[in-house]
């Protein structure tokens, strides 16, 4: 924990322990850090325990650190405040549901209760699923409705409509809506008339006024279009000029709405039944009903209610989360913190005006809450704002450099309103140097060339990054690669991958694509079918079969009898989890995916009645639909990182590459596509409508749409805003990068991009774990750069058969070696297992992860190869090398040769007196192969000294 003092700033807010404070400050200006501090400081003040104060974060990750720094800040203990309601807005409300929420439905008029037994269900696919069995039976029920449906083309769109409803406060009840609920679905039509009159507004010309950009916008109103009888031609539309007839505004506007709003309310109340018929909640229903029990169940709400409310990251909440801390505050003790520049979750339905018009909302929400009853008794009109300007995080260019971001076009034509730079504080760096490089850069091969990239900058104090104050040359670790969509990142791993440069990706991660589910998916389906096609053509391939023997063993199904034990076992797992470890055993998987899977399959099932079906089927759609979930794939040690934006937010790194800034990519295409949408300004609307008029039944444009829309724009601030929070992550230095075709978003920074030629270096060998040899070149006699060839040949490693990859064979190393030198460690693989029994039946003593030094003279130069030995067997008269290999193949076994004699030379200089050998232990299987050493000459012979390398001041890698 920090030492930290705050700042004069920062003090205030921890000190002001009453009343109301809205800080909207920069990134890195220690808002979270304030408002910890602030926390424990209240717990200091006699009369506030714990239970007094409501902290609302935004991840469970968050919350738990946030404790942790209160710890670190006050009296209390971890388990003190272990029950302190430090915690999510879902966590929270899920949990006073659960406490009190039994009869909420009731507050809807939905006949039905919610019980301990009700589930929260976080999987999106799956919740797609019931929508979909939900709204067939609806279109069933609902004949009257069917020409609403035939206009959709996506059904789940229905489902994301609902929850951006829900995320407003807006709800069905059975007798209409609750509260004032309807009038957001009308829109404002003073509102729309505003943004109408400013995008009609005459531009100005060299000679004069030329037209809006709303009568230019609407030139080829009816080219592809098939409109309903009573649309306007565009002549009559674009008849004035510079300007349209005002007069359209309304025309536009007033649309008879009441039969879409029926639809909607009844395709939304039943859902919501539904989901209550079969006890469970989604993440937006949670928030509903906690905000309709809090609103009519006075006395609750009364008790409930803390004596302070604190809320991070308030540039995420939605609009019913803000009115929900207002519902749960029961004095004006109320503090808020965010910035608007990092409000990057709008796809959440987050609202950036939550914090920009805070004030504005704030008065307006009570207005709304108390209209009625006085829900909110404090006075809102005194807020005290509170800017924190000092960051302690990036260098002043960084700052400086940032604040282009949230000005620039992200589509080379729209207009970024002057509001936008009037809301930016500048902040001041408090960090010692200011060295930074910013730069872009393209190439073609992108990824190569990032890759080209960070080892130029590895090691090189051009990048110097700080370390306490000081400058030290940047390592693998310093970097993190910043991504706007997941694609990217994955790619760049797997490229990483092949040229042995270590990278750790976090993020989501197409889980079900991956061999480790594939292979699970496959003995599910033989668990269920005993003779599913399917399963068994999956798993013979896998074992090495071919097309042709695979289709003899499936027409005469006659399986190996070992893989039909092993269903046979599999049939005894009693849940999925223990269903899913067996497979992965079997397999040799024990990484971050396998983990991801069986912990988010025993979340998803374990708790709930579904059969095998179930899960074959969730595994299948979740397949098709590219869901993604987080996963830690970490190689563990000195490695870049790779995430999206979204990943790194509230993370610092020294150095930043900002990737993937490409057309369709930073912004992403696509999306806009629903049907039936809400729009803030302008309500629920239809931008198609199934209609028989021209009396031929067909999906017509809706004109009125179309001229709404061209007033509404495409905003693309929050990606201004993504770019934003990726460039303020780095403390040090921030590249840009693009490929073949740059977006406007990286052609517009104020920055020359250079072009790369990409030039990776192996850094060392993919697919396979490998011991690494290294030899040294004594510089400076010779000329500088001078370098050996690779010992061994590396092509036979990139195709290893069956190579559990790297990442693997350093957990089977880590796990012998800790078991070697007598440490509690369970084996968790296969592969562990073996090692144990290894280890176990050896008598002598054991010498792990040796360090060895080769001299050699090398036609007339003096070069030492040096490597590391996983295990030394010494006994009396003999030792033994040995070396785990986890490779299921045997093919690279003459390469591994070359290496083992290195260590044999070394040793039995060491042991002049025993017996020496040389084995290769293969984990896979068990097999122990005792390798014949080459000659201290045949070795000197594989070492070619002449080839020029790049001296880079370190001793250059050889394999
Ligand atoms: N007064 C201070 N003195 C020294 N370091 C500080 C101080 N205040 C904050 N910091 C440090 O600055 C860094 C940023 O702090 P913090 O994460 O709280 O900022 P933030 O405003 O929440 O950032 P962001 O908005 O980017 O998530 C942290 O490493 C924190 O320890």
């Amino acid at each position: 924990m920090t030492e930290y003092e705050p700042n004069e700033r920062q003090q205030e807010l921890i000190d002001a322990t009453s009343g109301i404070h809205v800080v909207d400050a920069g990134a890195g200006t220690g808002k979270t850090f304030t408002i910890t501090r602030r926390y424990a400081n209240l717990l200091e003040q006699g009369d506030v325990e714990p239970e007094d104060i409501l902290l609302i974060t935004f991840t469970n990750n968050a919350a738990g650190e946030m404790k942790e720094r209160v710890v670190a800040n006050c009296d209390y203990s971890m388990s003190a405040l272990r029950d302190a309601p430090i915690n999510t807005f879902h966590g929270y409300c899920h949990d006073l549901l659960i406490r009190h929420g039994f009869d909420a439905p009731t507050r809807l008029g939905i006949d039905d209760r919610i019980t301990s037994s009700t589930q929260l269900l976080e999987n999106e696919v799956i919740e797609e699923d019931r929508f979909r069995e939900f709204l067939d039976q609806f279109i069933e029920a609902h004949p009257e409705y069917h020409d609403y449906f035939r206009t959709l083309n996506n059904a789940t769109s229905l489902l994301d409509l609902i929850k951006e409803l829900a995320a407003k406060g807006v709800f069905p009840t059975d007798e209409g809506w609750f509260r004032d609920g309807e009038s957001f679905l009308d829109g404002d039509y003073e509102e729309f008339k505003t943004l109408f009159d400013e995008a009609n507004e005459p531009n100005e010309g060299a000679n004069g006024a030329t037209q809006s950009d709303l009568r230019d916008g609407l030139s080829g109103f009816e080219r592809d279009r098939c409109y309903e009888p009573d649309a306007p031609s565009e002549n009559d539309l674009r008849d004035g000029y510079p300007q349209i007839d005002d007069a359209w505004a309304s025309r536009a506007f007033d649309e008879d709405r009441d039969n879409l709003k029926a639809f909607v309310h009844d395709v939304y109340l039943e859902y919501i039944a539904f989901a209550l018929q079969r006890n469970y909640l989604n993440f937006s229903f949670l928030l509903m009903f906690t905000f309709a029990m809090l609103c009519e169940d006075h006395s609750l709400r009364e008790s409930v209610q803390f004596d302070h409310v604190l809320v991070d990251e308030f540039q995420d909440t939605s609009e019913i989360q803000f009115k929900l801390a207002l519902l749960l505050t029961g004095t004006d003790n109320l503090c808020v913190v965010g910035d608007w520049k990092q409000s990057i979750y709008g796809f959440q339905y987050a609202s950036v005006d939550n914090i920009r018009r805070f004030e504005e909302r704030l008065q307006t929400y009570k207005r709304e809450l108390n209209g009625d009853y006085v829900r909110v008794d404090f006075p809102v009109d005194d807020v005290n704002e509170i800017s924190l300007v000092e960051n302690y995080r990036s260098t002043q260019s960084i700052l400086d450099f940032s604040e282009h971001s949230l000005t620039l076009p992200a589509t080379g034509s729209e207009e970024i309103g002057p509001e936008i730079q009037d809301d930016i504080t500048s902040l001041a760096a408090i960090t010692e140097h200011d060295h930074s490089n910013i730069e872009a850069f393209t190439c073609d091969d992108e990824q190569e060339a990032i890759l080209t990239r960070i080892q130029e900058i590895v090691g090189n104090r051009e990048y110097a990054v700080e370390d306490d104050g000081e400058l030290r040359a940047p390592t693998y670790d310093d970097v993190a690669v910043l991504t706007r969509t997941r694609d990217f990142g994955r790619e760049l791993q797997a490229c990483a991958a092949d040229y042995g440069i270590p990278v750790a990706y976090e993020g989501g991660v197409e889980l079900f694509g991956t061999e480790q589910s594939i292979l699970l998916l496959a003995w599910l389906r033989i668990l269920e079918h005993e003779d599913s096609k399917r399963g068994w053509a999956v798993v013979l391939e896998e074992a090495g079969y071919t097309l042709d023997e695979v289709k003899h063993v499936l027409e005469n199904s006659t399986y190996p009898t070992g893989m039909v034990e092993f269903r046979d076992q599999l049939a005894e797992a009693e849940t999925i989890g223990g269903t899913a470890r067996r497979v992965f055993d079997r397999y040799g998987f024990d990484d971050a995916y396998a983990d991801g899977l069986v912990s988010l399959l025993q979340g998803t099932f374990d708790s709930t009645h579904h059969n095998r079906g179930d899960i074959v089927r969730f595994l299948e759609r979740s397949l098709d639909a590219g869901a993604t979930h987080e996963v830690e794939d970490n190689p563990g040690g000195d490695s870049v990182t790779v995430q999206t934006i979204h990943a790194a937010k509230g993370l610092e790194h020294p150095i930043v590459i900002m990737a993937n800034m490409n057309q369709h990519r930073f912004p992403p295409s696509g999306g806009g596509a629903d049907r039936i949408r809400y729009e803030e300004t302008v309500g629920l609307r239809q931008s198609k409508r199934y209609t028989d008029a021209h009396g031929r039944p067909h999906l017509y444009d809706n004109w009125r749409y179309r001229i709404l829309s061209k007033c509404l724009g495409r905003e693309y601030d929050e990606e201004r805003r993504l770019l934003y929070v990726a460039i303020t992550r780095a403390e040090s230095h921030v590249l840009f990068s693009a490929g073949e075709s740059p977006s406007p978003l990286f052609e517009n920074l104020p920055l020359e991009p250079s072009t790369v030629e990409p030039d990776v270096e192996a850094a060392a060998v993919g697919g396979t774990e490998q011991t690494q040899l290294q030899i040294s070149v004594p510089v400076p006699e010779t000329p500088s750069g001078q370098s050996p060839h690779s010992l061994m040949d590396d092509r036979v490693f990139s195709d290893v058969e069956d190579g559990k990859g790297m990442e693997f064979g350093t957990r089977v190393h880590e796990f012998a070696e800790r078991y070697a030198v007598g440490e509690a460690v369970e084996p968790t693989s296969p592969d562990e297992r073996n090692v144990q029994t290894l280890l176990d039946s050896l008598p002598g003593e054991f010498r792990v992860e040796e360090n060895v030094y080769l001299p050699l003279s090398v036609d007339g130069q003096q070069v030492t190869i040096s490597g590391i030995v996983d295990l030394l067997h010494v006994t009396d008269d003999w030792v033994e090398i040995m070396d785990y290999k986890t490779d299921r193949g045997r093919h690279a076994e003459a390469e591994y040769r070359k290496q083992l004699s290195v260590y044999y030379h070394v040793v039995r200089q060491e042991y002049p007196d025993r017996r020496v050998s040389t084995s290769i232990y293969y984990t896979a299987d068990g097999e122990r192969v005792e390798i014949d050493p080459l000659l201290l000459e045949e070795l000197g012979e594989l070492v070619d000294v002449d080839e020029t390398h790049e001296e880079r001041g370190e001793d250059p890698l050889i394999r």
